[in-house]
Protein backbone atom coordinates (compact mmCIF):
# COMPACT_ATOMS: atom_id res chain seq x y z
CA UNK A 1 0.00 0.00 0.00
CA UNK A 2 2.82 2.62 0.82
CA UNK A 3 4.35 1.72 -2.36
CA UNK A 4 1.09 2.62 -4.19
CA UNK A 5 0.57 5.80 -1.96
CA UNK A 6 4.45 7.37 -2.42
CA UNK A 7 4.84 6.62 -5.88
CA UNK A 8 1.04 7.80 -7.98
CA UNK A 9 1.73 6.68 -11.94
CA UNK A 10 2.54 9.95 -13.43
CA UNK A 11 2.58 11.21 -17.08
CA UNK A 12 4.69 10.74 -19.25
CA UNK A 13 6.95 13.35 -20.35
CA UNK A 14 5.16 17.17 -20.14
CA UNK A 15 1.87 15.51 -21.59
CA UNK A 16 -0.80 15.75 -19.68
CA UNK A 17 -3.63 12.91 -18.92
CA UNK A 18 -6.82 13.27 -20.36
CA UNK A 19 -9.13 15.20 -17.93
CA UNK A 20 -11.12 13.43 -15.46
CA UNK A 21 -12.45 13.65 -11.56
CA UNK A 22 -9.99 14.39 -8.45
CA UNK A 23 -7.84 11.77 -7.46
CA UNK A 24 -6.86 11.04 -4.05
CA UNK A 25 -3.56 9.53 -3.35
CA UNK A 26 -3.68 5.72 -3.20
CA UNK A 27 -7.64 5.68 -3.55
CA UNK A 28 -7.83 7.66 -6.89
CA UNK A 29 -11.29 7.69 -7.59
CA UNK A 30 -12.10 4.77 -6.38
CA UNK A 31 -14.86 6.42 -3.36
CA UNK A 32 -16.64 8.28 -6.40
CA UNK A 33 -18.13 5.13 -8.25
CA UNK A 34 -21.37 4.62 -8.09
CA UNK A 35 -20.08 0.51 -7.33
CA UNK A 36 -23.91 -0.88 -8.71
CA UNK A 37 -23.99 1.10 -11.21
CA UNK A 38 -21.16 2.70 -12.76
CA UNK A 39 -22.09 3.50 -16.05
CA UNK A 40 -24.10 6.45 -14.13
CA UNK A 41 -20.79 7.71 -12.64
CA UNK A 42 -18.91 7.92 -16.27
CA UNK A 43 -22.33 9.83 -17.41
CA UNK A 44 -21.66 12.42 -15.04
CA UNK A 45 -18.34 12.81 -15.47
CA UNK A 46 -18.65 12.93 -19.12
CA UNK A 47 -20.94 16.17 -18.69
CA UNK A 48 -18.57 17.72 -16.71
CA UNK A 49 -15.09 16.49 -18.32
CA UNK A 50 -15.84 15.24 -21.86
CA UNK A 51 -16.71 12.19 -24.01
CA UNK A 52 -12.83 10.83 -22.82
CA UNK A 53 -11.77 10.62 -19.23
CA UNK A 54 -9.21 9.47 -17.23
CA UNK A 55 -9.31 8.35 -13.48
CA UNK A 56 -7.13 5.80 -11.28
CA UNK A 57 -9.09 3.20 -9.07
CA UNK A 58 -5.82 2.08 -6.54
CA UNK A 59 -2.95 1.94 -8.72
CA UNK A 60 -4.95 1.37 -12.14
CA UNK A 61 -5.06 3.89 -15.09
CA UNK A 62 -8.39 3.43 -16.46
CA UNK A 63 -10.06 5.59 -19.25
CA UNK A 64 -13.87 5.68 -20.06
CA UNK A 65 -14.90 6.36 -23.79
CA UNK A 66 -18.51 7.86 -23.76
CA UNK A 67 -19.34 8.46 -27.23
CA UNK A 68 -19.43 6.42 -30.46
CA UNK A 69 -16.76 9.05 -31.50
CA UNK A 70 -13.91 8.76 -29.22
CA UNK A 71 -14.78 4.66 -29.31
CA UNK A 72 -14.35 4.42 -33.29
CA UNK A 73 -10.91 6.72 -33.02
CA UNK A 74 -9.04 4.31 -30.40
CA UNK A 75 -11.25 0.96 -30.00
CA UNK A 76 -11.44 0.50 -34.37
CA UNK A 77 -8.57 2.58 -35.71
CA UNK A 78 -6.10 1.36 -32.97
CA UNK A 79 -7.41 -1.90 -33.01
CA UNK A 80 -4.04 -2.89 -32.85
CA UNK A 81 -3.12 -2.07 -29.70
CA UNK A 82 -6.77 -1.59 -27.95
CA UNK A 83 -7.86 -5.36 -27.80
CA UNK A 84 -6.40 -6.66 -24.95
CA UNK A 85 -8.15 -7.82 -21.81
CA UNK A 86 -7.33 -7.07 -17.97
CA UNK A 87 -6.14 -9.79 -15.96
CA UNK A 88 -8.49 -10.55 -12.93
CA UNK A 89 -7.39 -13.64 -10.50
CA UNK A 90 -10.58 -14.50 -9.61
CA UNK A 91 -11.88 -15.57 -12.91
CA UNK A 92 -8.93 -18.10 -13.20
CA UNK A 93 -10.15 -19.18 -9.95
CA UNK A 94 -13.59 -19.59 -10.32
CA UNK A 95 -12.46 -21.73 -13.49
CA UNK A 96 -13.86 -18.95 -15.86
CA UNK A 97 -10.98 -18.86 -17.77
CA UNK A 98 -12.09 -21.58 -20.20
CA UNK A 99 -14.41 -18.31 -21.65
CA UNK A 100 -12.25 -17.06 -24.24
CA UNK A 101 -13.71 -13.63 -23.58
CA UNK A 102 -11.46 -12.94 -20.56
CA UNK A 103 -8.69 -14.04 -23.23
CA UNK A 104 -5.59 -11.98 -23.03
CA UNK A 105 -5.07 -10.36 -26.50
CA UNK A 106 -2.25 -13.07 -28.77
CA UNK A 107 -1.93 -16.16 -30.19
CA UNK A 108 -4.18 -18.42 -28.22
CA UNK A 109 -7.26 -16.09 -28.46
CA UNK A 110 -6.70 -15.84 -32.68
CA UNK A 111 -6.86 -19.48 -32.73
CA UNK A 112 -10.19 -19.45 -31.19
CA UNK A 113 -11.85 -16.23 -32.13
CA UNK A 114 -11.38 -17.85 -35.67
CA UNK A 115 -12.97 -21.22 -34.65
CA UNK A 116 -15.84 -19.46 -33.49
CA UNK A 117 -16.26 -16.94 -36.11
CA UNK A 118 -16.00 -20.07 -38.69
CA UNK A 119 -19.11 -21.12 -37.14
CA UNK A 120 -21.00 -17.67 -36.35
CA UNK A 121 -19.81 -15.62 -39.45
CA UNK A 122 -23.24 -13.65 -41.24
CA UNK A 123 -23.51 -15.96 -43.77
CA UNK A 124 -23.31 -19.49 -41.86
CA UNK A 125 -26.02 -18.47 -39.36
CA UNK A 126 -28.51 -18.71 -41.72
CA UNK A 127 -28.49 -22.14 -41.40
CA UNK A 128 -29.81 -21.90 -37.44
CA UNK A 129 -32.42 -20.71 -38.60
CA UNK A 130 -34.67 -24.07 -38.48
CA UNK A 131 -33.60 -24.67 -35.22
CA UNK A 132 -34.21 -20.85 -33.72
CA UNK A 133 -37.81 -21.31 -35.30
CA UNK A 134 -38.40 -24.17 -33.45
CA UNK A 135 -37.12 -23.17 -30.37
CA UNK A 136 -39.73 -19.46 -30.69
CA UNK A 137 -42.29 -22.00 -30.93
CA UNK A 138 -41.93 -23.81 -27.96
CA UNK A 139 -41.91 -20.55 -26.43
CA UNK A 140 -45.18 -20.25 -27.59
CA UNK A 141 -46.32 -23.42 -26.80
CA UNK A 142 -45.14 -22.57 -23.60
CA UNK A 143 -46.60 -19.38 -22.80
CA UNK A 144 -50.02 -21.04 -23.44
CA UNK A 145 -49.03 -23.62 -20.62
CA UNK A 146 -47.50 -21.88 -17.73
CA UNK A 147 -48.72 -18.81 -15.91
CA UNK A 148 -47.98 -15.44 -16.53
CA UNK A 149 -45.12 -15.10 -14.07
CA UNK A 150 -43.17 -17.74 -15.44
CA UNK A 151 -42.53 -15.67 -18.46
CA UNK A 152 -39.39 -14.42 -17.90
CA UNK A 153 -37.62 -18.02 -17.18
CA UNK A 154 -39.81 -19.28 -20.16
CA UNK A 155 -37.74 -16.33 -22.55
CA UNK A 156 -34.31 -17.27 -20.83
CA UNK A 157 -35.41 -21.29 -21.64
CA UNK A 158 -36.10 -19.83 -25.15
CA UNK A 159 -32.61 -18.06 -25.88
CA UNK A 160 -30.68 -21.83 -23.92
CA UNK A 161 -32.32 -24.16 -25.57
CA UNK A 162 -31.62 -22.38 -29.37
CA UNK A 163 -27.80 -21.93 -28.56
CA UNK A 164 -27.97 -25.67 -27.03
CA UNK A 165 -29.63 -26.96 -30.09
CA UNK A 166 -27.17 -25.01 -32.47
CA UNK A 167 -23.36 -25.45 -30.68
CA UNK A 168 -24.56 -29.41 -29.06
CA UNK A 169 -27.72 -30.44 -31.00
CA UNK A 170 -29.14 -30.57 -27.62
CA UNK A 171 -33.07 -30.03 -27.30
CA UNK A 172 -34.33 -28.92 -24.09
CA UNK A 173 -37.80 -28.27 -23.51
CA UNK A 174 -38.78 -27.91 -20.19
CA UNK A 175 -37.31 -25.84 -16.96
CA UNK A 176 -36.62 -29.09 -15.24
CA UNK A 177 -33.37 -30.03 -17.75
CA UNK A 178 -30.60 -31.50 -15.95
CA UNK A 179 -28.39 -28.90 -17.54
CA UNK A 180 -30.05 -26.45 -16.55
CA UNK A 181 -29.73 -26.87 -12.95
CA UNK A 182 -25.94 -27.38 -13.94
CA UNK A 183 -26.32 -23.53 -15.39
CA UNK A 184 -27.86 -22.25 -12.97
CA UNK A 185 -25.12 -23.29 -10.65
CA UNK A 186 -22.11 -22.43 -12.58
CA UNK A 187 -23.28 -18.96 -12.80
CA UNK A 188 -24.34 -18.38 -9.34
CA UNK A 189 -21.23 -19.87 -8.01
CA UNK A 190 -18.88 -18.27 -10.27
CA UNK A 191 -20.69 -14.62 -10.14
CA UNK A 192 -20.23 -14.29 -5.96
CA UNK A 193 -17.04 -14.57 -6.52
CA UNK A 194 -16.19 -12.23 -9.58
CA UNK A 195 -17.14 -8.45 -7.26
CA UNK A 196 -14.16 -6.23 -7.64
CA UNK A 197 -13.69 -6.50 -3.74
CA UNK A 198 -12.55 -10.16 -3.79
CA UNK A 199 -10.56 -9.37 -6.70
CA UNK A 200 -8.76 -6.91 -4.93
CA UNK A 201 -7.54 -9.37 -2.06
CA UNK A 202 -6.47 -11.84 -4.80
CA UNK A 203 -4.98 -9.28 -7.49
CA UNK A 204 -3.24 -7.15 -4.11
CA UNK A 205 -1.75 -10.87 -2.50
CA UNK A 206 -1.55 -13.32 -5.46
CA UNK A 207 0.32 -15.85 -3.31
CA UNK A 208 -3.56 -16.01 -1.44
CA UNK A 209 -4.50 -18.61 -3.63
CA UNK A 210 -2.25 -21.27 -2.32
CA UNK A 211 -3.17 -20.97 0.88
CA UNK A 212 -4.62 -23.77 2.81
CA UNK A 213 -8.76 -23.75 2.51
CA UNK A 214 -8.90 -24.91 6.19
CA UNK A 215 -7.48 -21.59 7.51
CA UNK A 216 -9.93 -19.04 8.56
CA UNK A 217 -10.19 -15.66 6.62
CA UNK A 218 -10.08 -17.86 3.03
CA UNK A 219 -13.66 -18.55 2.66
CA UNK A 220 -12.78 -16.85 -1.01
CA UNK A 221 -10.46 -20.05 -2.11
CA UNK A 222 -13.55 -22.64 -0.49
CA UNK A 223 -15.82 -20.85 -2.92
CA UNK A 224 -13.82 -21.20 -5.62
CA UNK A 225 -13.38 -24.92 -5.23
CA UNK A 226 -16.94 -25.27 -5.75
CA UNK A 227 -17.31 -22.91 -8.51
CA UNK A 228 -14.55 -24.24 -10.10
CA UNK A 229 -16.58 -27.71 -10.06
CA UNK A 230 -19.72 -26.64 -11.61
CA UNK A 231 -17.54 -24.39 -14.49
CA UNK A 232 -15.74 -28.07 -15.36
CA UNK A 233 -19.16 -29.51 -15.28
CA UNK A 234 -20.72 -26.37 -17.44
CA UNK A 235 -18.04 -27.35 -20.26
CA UNK A 236 -18.07 -31.21 -19.77
CA UNK A 237 -22.02 -32.20 -19.75
CA UNK A 238 -23.28 -31.10 -23.05
CA UNK A 239 -20.28 -31.58 -24.75
CA UNK A 240 -20.49 -35.16 -23.28
CA UNK A 241 -23.83 -35.51 -24.21
CA UNK A 242 -23.41 -34.21 -27.69
CA UNK A 243 -20.61 -36.67 -28.41
CA UNK A 244 -22.64 -39.48 -27.59
CA UNK A 245 -25.52 -38.34 -29.56
CA UNK A 246 -22.79 -38.10 -32.65
CA UNK A 247 -21.66 -41.91 -31.90
CA UNK A 248 -25.74 -42.89 -32.39
CA UNK A 249 -26.49 -40.10 -34.83
CA UNK A 250 -23.14 -39.43 -37.05
CA UNK A 251 -25.05 -36.92 -39.40
CA UNK A 252 -26.20 -35.09 -36.52
CA UNK A 253 -25.45 -31.41 -37.44
CA UNK A 254 -24.10 -28.36 -34.90
CA UNK A 255 -21.73 -26.71 -34.36
CA UNK A 256 -19.49 -29.67 -32.51
CA UNK A 257 -20.23 -31.60 -35.32
CA UNK A 258 -19.32 -29.14 -38.13
CA UNK A 259 -15.86 -28.12 -35.56
CA UNK A 260 -15.23 -31.52 -35.59
CA UNK A 261 -15.63 -32.47 -39.30
CA UNK A 262 -13.52 -29.10 -40.30
CA UNK A 263 -10.68 -30.32 -37.94
CA UNK A 264 -10.43 -33.74 -40.03
CA UNK A 265 -10.76 -32.39 -43.70
CA UNK A 266 -8.05 -30.03 -42.76
CA UNK A 267 -6.23 -31.95 -40.33
CA UNK A 268 -5.55 -29.09 -37.99
CA UNK A 269 -4.20 -29.85 -34.29
CA UNK A 270 -7.51 -28.60 -32.42
CA UNK A 271 -7.25 -30.30 -28.95
CA UNK A 272 -11.01 -31.62 -27.34
CA UNK A 273 -10.00 -28.50 -24.04
CA UNK A 274 -10.73 -25.96 -27.32
CA UNK A 275 -13.35 -27.94 -28.84
CA UNK A 276 -15.09 -27.97 -25.07
CA UNK A 277 -14.15 -24.10 -24.42
CA UNK A 278 -15.56 -22.47 -27.80
CA UNK A 279 -18.98 -24.41 -27.51
CA UNK A 280 -19.36 -23.39 -23.78
CA UNK A 281 -18.69 -19.81 -24.38
CA UNK A 282 -21.24 -19.68 -27.05
CA UNK A 283 -23.64 -20.64 -24.19
CA UNK A 284 -21.79 -17.97 -21.81
CA UNK A 285 -21.75 -15.25 -24.01
CA UNK A 286 -24.74 -16.02 -26.30
CA UNK A 287 -27.84 -17.32 -23.91
CA UNK A 288 -28.53 -14.21 -21.11
CA UNK A 289 -27.44 -11.46 -23.43
CA UNK A 290 -30.13 -12.31 -26.07
CA UNK A 291 -33.10 -13.17 -23.33
CA UNK A 292 -32.37 -9.58 -22.05
CA UNK A 293 -32.98 -8.15 -24.80
CA UNK A 294 -35.96 -9.62 -25.17
CA UNK A 295 -37.36 -9.12 -21.37
CA UNK A 296 -36.72 -5.58 -22.07
CA UNK A 297 -38.50 -5.79 -25.21
CA UNK A 298 -41.73 -6.99 -23.00
CA UNK A 299 -40.75 -4.41 -20.50
CA UNK A 300 -41.08 -1.67 -23.24
CA UNK A 301 -44.41 -3.07 -24.61
CA UNK A 302 -45.97 -2.83 -21.17
CA UNK A 303 -45.27 0.33 -20.83
CA UNK A 304 -46.15 1.74 -24.70
CA UNK A 305 -49.35 -0.44 -25.59
CA UNK A 306 -49.61 2.02 -28.55
CA UNK A 307 -46.08 0.45 -29.80
CA UNK A 308 -47.26 -2.96 -29.46
CA UNK A 309 -50.76 -2.15 -31.34
CA UNK A 310 -48.61 -0.62 -34.14
CA UNK A 311 -46.36 -3.66 -34.14
CA UNK A 312 -49.16 -6.09 -33.93
CA UNK A 313 -51.50 -4.12 -36.75
CA UNK A 314 -48.07 -4.34 -38.92
CA UNK A 315 -47.65 -8.35 -38.26
CA UNK A 316 -51.76 -8.72 -39.14
CA UNK A 317 -51.27 -7.09 -42.30
CA UNK A 318 -48.40 -9.28 -43.34
CA UNK A 319 -49.69 -12.69 -41.92
CA UNK A 320 -53.59 -12.39 -42.05
CA UNK A 321 -55.67 -11.74 -39.42
CA UNK A 322 -57.16 -13.55 -36.62
CA UNK A 323 -60.64 -14.52 -38.43
CA UNK A 324 -58.98 -14.64 -42.04
CA UNK A 325 -56.39 -17.15 -43.41
CA UNK A 326 -53.33 -16.96 -40.58
CA UNK A 327 -50.17 -18.01 -40.10
CA UNK A 328 -47.04 -17.96 -38.12
CA UNK A 329 -43.95 -15.52 -38.52
CA UNK A 330 -40.94 -16.89 -40.29
CA UNK A 331 -38.05 -15.23 -41.66
CA UNK A 332 -39.27 -15.22 -44.70
CA UNK A 333 -41.29 -12.04 -43.20
CA UNK A 334 -38.85 -9.85 -41.74
CA UNK A 335 -38.12 -7.50 -44.56
CA UNK A 336 -41.81 -6.52 -44.74
CA UNK A 337 -41.77 -6.44 -41.28
CA UNK A 338 -39.04 -2.96 -40.28
CA UNK A 339 -41.18 -1.59 -37.01
CA UNK A 340 -39.98 -4.77 -35.37
CA UNK A 341 -36.61 -4.65 -36.57
CA UNK A 342 -37.04 -0.61 -35.28
CA UNK A 343 -38.64 -2.01 -32.10
CA UNK A 344 -35.19 -4.51 -31.27
CA UNK A 345 -32.90 -1.51 -32.15
CA UNK A 346 -34.61 0.56 -29.74
CA UNK A 347 -34.99 -2.17 -26.96
CA UNK A 348 -31.25 -2.82 -27.06
CA UNK A 349 -30.93 1.21 -26.98
CA UNK A 350 -33.09 1.85 -24.21
CA UNK A 351 -31.57 -1.13 -22.14
CA UNK A 352 -28.00 -1.60 -23.42
CA UNK A 353 -27.34 -5.27 -21.95
CA UNK A 354 -23.91 -4.49 -20.80
CA UNK A 355 -23.36 -0.86 -20.04
CA UNK A 356 -20.03 -0.71 -20.00
CA UNK A 357 -19.29 -3.21 -22.78
CA UNK A 358 -16.38 -5.45 -21.47
CA UNK A 359 -13.17 -4.27 -20.65
CA UNK A 360 -9.99 -3.92 -22.99
CA UNK A 361 -7.08 -3.04 -22.05
CA UNK A 362 -4.19 -0.96 -24.20
CA UNK A 363 -0.72 -2.76 -24.77
CA UNK A 364 1.26 0.15 -26.06
CA UNK A 365 1.65 3.91 -24.34
CA UNK A 366 -0.41 5.80 -26.23
CA UNK A 367 -1.35 9.84 -27.11
CA UNK A 368 -4.97 11.08 -27.51
CA UNK A 369 -5.91 14.62 -28.70
CA UNK A 370 -2.50 15.94 -27.11
CA UNK A 371 -2.93 13.56 -24.15
CA UNK A 372 -1.13 10.79 -22.48
CA UNK A 373 -2.58 7.12 -22.29
CA UNK A 374 -0.45 5.03 -20.52
CA UNK A 375 -0.16 1.15 -21.54
CA UNK A 376 -2.16 -0.97 -19.16
CA UNK A 377 -5.01 1.39 -18.87
CA UNK A 378 -8.16 0.01 -18.35
CA UNK A 379 -10.54 1.26 -21.66
CA UNK A 380 -14.31 1.02 -20.41
CA UNK A 381 -16.48 1.89 -24.06
CA UNK A 382 -19.56 3.19 -21.61
CA UNK A 383 -22.52 1.65 -23.81
CA UNK A 384 -24.85 3.64 -21.36
CA UNK A 385 -23.69 6.75 -22.28
CA UNK A 386 -23.56 6.37 -26.03
CA UNK A 387 -27.40 5.22 -25.31
CA UNK A 388 -28.14 8.32 -23.70
CA UNK A 389 -26.41 10.62 -26.05
CA UNK A 390 -28.99 13.34 -27.10
CA UNK A 391 -26.77 13.95 -30.39
CA UNK A 392 -28.09 10.80 -31.63
CA UNK A 393 -31.04 10.03 -29.58
CA UNK A 394 -33.15 12.86 -28.47
CA UNK A 395 -35.75 12.18 -25.41
CA UNK A 396 -33.31 9.19 -24.54
CA UNK A 397 -35.34 7.62 -21.63
CA UNK A 398 -38.73 7.61 -24.06
CA UNK A 399 -38.86 4.03 -26.00
CA UNK A 400 -39.24 5.72 -29.74
CA UNK A 401 -39.25 3.16 -32.48
CA UNK A 402 -39.32 5.62 -34.96
CA UNK A 403 -36.01 6.80 -34.63
CA UNK A 404 -34.65 3.95 -36.50
CA UNK A 405 -37.21 4.45 -39.48
CA UNK A 406 -36.55 6.71 -42.64
CA UNK A 407 -38.99 9.14 -43.39
CA UNK A 408 -40.22 6.14 -45.89
CA UNK A 409 -40.47 3.53 -43.06
CA UNK A 410 -37.43 1.70 -44.46
CA UNK A 411 -34.86 0.82 -41.59
CA UNK A 412 -32.24 3.14 -41.10
CA UNK A 413 -28.19 2.69 -40.85
CA UNK A 414 -28.36 2.69 -37.68
CA UNK A 415 -27.86 -0.85 -36.37
CA UNK A 416 -27.07 -0.12 -32.59
CA UNK A 417 -23.40 -1.51 -33.54
CA UNK A 418 -21.29 0.15 -30.49
CA UNK A 419 -23.83 -2.44 -27.72
CA UNK A 420 -22.29 -5.05 -29.50
CA UNK A 421 -18.78 -3.96 -28.58
CA UNK A 422 -15.31 -2.73 -30.34
CA UNK A 423 -12.75 -3.52 -32.58
CA UNK A 424 -11.22 -6.50 -32.64
CA UNK A 425 -13.41 -7.99 -29.79
CA UNK A 426 -16.82 -7.27 -31.18
CA UNK A 427 -19.14 -9.82 -30.44
CA UNK A 428 -18.86 -12.77 -32.69
CA UNK A 429 -22.50 -13.66 -31.92
CA UNK A 430 -23.99 -10.86 -32.85
CA UNK A 431 -25.66 -12.38 -36.49
CA UNK A 432 -26.95 -15.12 -34.53
CA UNK A 433 -28.35 -12.96 -31.88
CA UNK A 434 -30.21 -10.82 -34.24
CA UNK A 435 -31.66 -13.62 -35.84
CA UNK A 436 -32.90 -15.80 -32.08
CA UNK A 437 -34.27 -11.84 -31.58
CA UNK A 438 -36.02 -11.53 -33.95
CA UNK A 439 -37.81 -14.71 -34.58
CA UNK A 440 -38.57 -14.72 -31.10
CA UNK A 441 -39.75 -11.45 -30.95
CA UNK A 442 -41.88 -11.40 -33.77
CA UNK A 443 -43.61 -14.52 -32.79
CA UNK A 444 -44.85 -13.56 -29.50
CA UNK A 445 -46.06 -10.23 -30.84
CA UNK A 446 -47.78 -12.25 -33.32
CA UNK A 447 -49.53 -15.11 -30.49
CA UNK A 448 -49.83 -12.81 -27.25
CA UNK A 449 -50.30 -9.28 -25.70
CA UNK A 450 -48.46 -8.27 -23.48
CA UNK A 451 -50.91 -6.24 -20.34
CA UNK A 452 -49.27 -4.22 -17.75
CA UNK A 453 -51.17 -4.95 -14.13
CA UNK A 454 -51.35 -2.41 -11.37
CA UNK A 455 -48.69 0.88 -11.35
CA UNK A 456 -45.21 -1.17 -10.62
CA UNK A 457 -42.59 0.93 -12.24
CA UNK A 458 -39.35 -1.26 -13.96
CA UNK A 459 -36.80 -2.17 -11.80
CA UNK A 460 -33.37 -3.61 -13.34
CA UNK A 461 -30.85 -5.20 -12.13
CA UNK A 462 -27.30 -4.10 -12.00
CA UNK A 463 -23.67 -6.01 -12.78
CA UNK A 464 -21.72 -6.98 -15.79
CA UNK A 465 -25.37 -7.22 -17.41
CA UNK A 466 -28.42 -5.41 -17.17
CA UNK A 467 -31.72 -6.83 -17.23
CA UNK A 468 -35.45 -5.75 -15.91
CA UNK A 469 -36.47 -7.54 -13.61
CA UNK A 470 -39.81 -9.02 -14.06
CA UNK A 471 -42.98 -7.25 -13.84
CA UNK A 472 -47.03 -7.85 -12.70
CA UNK A 473 -48.61 -8.62 -16.16
CA UNK A 474 -51.17 -10.36 -18.18
CA UNK A 475 -50.23 -12.52 -21.41
CA UNK A 476 -52.90 -13.03 -23.48
CA UNK A 477 -53.10 -15.25 -26.37
CA UNK A 478 -54.31 -13.98 -29.42
CA UNK A 479 -55.74 -16.88 -30.96
CA UNK A 480 -57.35 -20.23 -29.37
CA UNK A 481 -54.57 -22.49 -28.21
CA UNK A 482 -55.81 -25.22 -30.50
CA UNK A 483 -55.23 -22.92 -33.45
CA UNK A 484 -52.09 -21.84 -32.41
CA UNK A 485 -51.37 -25.31 -32.10
CA UNK A 486 -52.52 -26.00 -35.34
CA UNK A 487 -50.36 -22.97 -36.87
CA UNK A 488 -47.15 -24.13 -35.39
CA UNK A 489 -47.80 -27.69 -36.76
CA UNK A 490 -48.54 -25.95 -40.62
CA UNK A 491 -45.07 -23.92 -39.96
CA UNK A 492 -42.52 -25.49 -42.13
CA UNK A 493 -39.82 -25.76 -39.61
CA UNK A 494 -37.35 -26.67 -42.13
C1 LIG B 1 -28.09 -9.28 -28.01
C2 LIG B 1 -27.20 -10.15 -27.66
C3 LIG B 1 -25.75 -9.83 -27.43
C4 LIG B 1 -25.14 -8.67 -27.02
C5 LIG B 1 -25.79 -7.34 -26.70
C6 LIG B 1 -23.70 -8.94 -26.96
C7 LIG B 1 -22.76 -8.00 -26.60
C8 LIG B 1 -21.41 -8.25 -26.52
C9 LIG B 1 -20.41 -7.29 -26.13
C10 LIG B 1 -20.68 -5.83 -25.75
C11 LIG B 1 -19.20 -7.91 -26.14
C12 LIG B 1 -17.85 -7.30 -25.78
C13 LIG B 1 -17.13 -6.82 -27.02
C14 LIG B 1 -15.87 -6.06 -26.69
O1 LIG B 1 -15.05 -6.54 -25.93
O2 LIG B 1 -15.71 -4.92 -27.18
C15 LIG B 1 -19.42 -9.28 -26.55
C16 LIG B 1 -18.43 -10.23 -26.68
C17 LIG B 1 -18.67 -11.54 -27.00
N1 LIG B 1 -19.88 -12.11 -27.34
FE1 LIG B 1 -21.66 -11.17 -27.43
N2 LIG B 1 -23.49 -10.24 -27.31
C18 LIG B 1 -24.69 -10.82 -27.62
C19 LIG B 1 -24.91 -12.12 -28.05
C20 LIG B 1 -23.93 -13.07 -28.22
C21 LIG B 1 -24.15 -14.41 -28.72
C22 LIG B 1 -25.49 -14.97 -29.19
C23 LIG B 1 -22.94 -15.06 -28.66
C24 LIG B 1 -22.60 -16.47 -29.06
C25 LIG B 1 -23.08 -17.11 -30.05
C26 LIG B 1 -21.96 -14.10 -28.16
C27 LIG B 1 -20.62 -14.38 -27.98
C28 LIG B 1 -19.68 -13.44 -27.59
C29 LIG B 1 -18.26 -13.76 -27.43
C30 LIG B 1 -17.59 -15.12 -27.62
C31 LIG B 1 -17.62 -12.55 -27.06
C32 LIG B 1 -16.15 -12.34 -26.76
C33 LIG B 1 -15.38 -11.87 -27.99
C34 LIG B 1 -13.90 -11.71 -27.75
O3 LIG B 1 -13.48 -11.42 -26.63
O4 LIG B 1 -13.15 -11.86 -28.73
N3 LIG B 1 -22.59 -12.92 -27.90
N4 LIG B 1 -20.78 -9.47 -26.78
Amino acid sequence: LLKYALSPPGAKGSLPYLPGPKLLPLLGAALDVDAASPWLTYMQWGAKYGDIIYCRFFNRHVVVLNSVKVADDLMERRSRIYSDRPKVSTIELAGWDFVFTVEPYGPEWRMNRRLFQQSFREQKVVAYRPAQLAAAHRLLANMAAYPAEKLWDLVTLFTSSAILSIVYGYDVDALDDPLFHIVEKFFETGLQLMTPEKAMVTDTFPWFKYLPTFLPGTSILREALVARRWAQQFMDFPYECAMDKLKSNPTLSCMLSEQIKSREESGQDISEYTLKRITATAFVGGAETSSSVLQSLIVAMLLNPSVQKRAQADIDAVLGTSSGVRRLPTFADRAALPYIDAIIREAMRWNPVLPVGVTHTVTEDDVYEGCFIPKGSLVTANAWAMSRDERQYPSPESFLPDRFLTSTGELNDDTVRWAFGWGRRICPGRHLANDSVWIAAVSMLAAYSFEKVGDAEPEWTTGITRHPKPMPMRVVPRFEKAKLEQMIKDTNHD
